[in-house]
């Protein structure tokens, strides 16, 4: 799977994912929106969640910038929009938050859902605490990526939701 990182650069460099990915070559990294291409846009705000039926796509693409700059407007970029569903961050920063995930975590996410798990494996060794994000996760994990479609990732993210 091809990964592809729009970068604002309006999040503090030092804890910046996406720039230890660049670092490490595991991800194309435009600094202008223009030459994104098309693939599985990876937006919080989209309406519908990533499945095992977005397989088909061959490039998965993230936005990396700031959580107060990632308004829906943001993630205007060329392909389909998808979520992803319930999982912890195993970040320093948001240890044990839902939803919110830094670039690095997404792109991981969203591979183990299209059954690309050794290549999440490669993408988390850019930080130290990656195998952490797949050991927190397992279960929810194993069980989107089980999934025939994105009607039952939500239906298993509901066991996972309190109210
Ligand atoms: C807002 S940036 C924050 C990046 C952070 N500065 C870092 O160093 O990784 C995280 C990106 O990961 C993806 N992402 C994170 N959580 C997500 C979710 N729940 N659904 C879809 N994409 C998500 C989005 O592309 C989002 O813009």
């Amino acid at each position: 799977m091809e990964l592809h990182v729009r970068y604002e650069g309006d999040d503090d460099p030092e804890k910046c994912t996406a720039r230890a990915l660049d670092r490490d070559d595991r991800v194309d990294l435009h600094r202008r929106p223009g030459s994104v291409p098309p693939g599985i846009v990876l937006d919080p705000h989209a309406e519908q969640a990533l499945s095992p039926t977005d397989a088909d796509w061959d490039r998965l693409v993230a936005l990396d910038c700031s959580w107060e700059t990632a308004e829906r407007e943001a993630y205007d970029l060329p392909g389909e929009r998808r979520a992803l569903p319930f999982l912890v961050a195993a970040n320093p920063v948001n240890f044990g938050h839902p939803f919110e995930l830094t670039t690095v975590e997404a792109l991981a996410a969203a591979l183990v859902i299209l059954g690309q798990r050794d290549q999440a494996e490669r993408v988390l060794e850019a930080v130290r605490w990656g195998e952490t994000f797949l050991e927190l996760n397992a279960e929810p994990l194993e069980r989107y990526a089980d999934c025939a479609d994105s009607s039952a990732v939500v239906a298993v993210q509901d066991d996972y939701l309190v109210d």
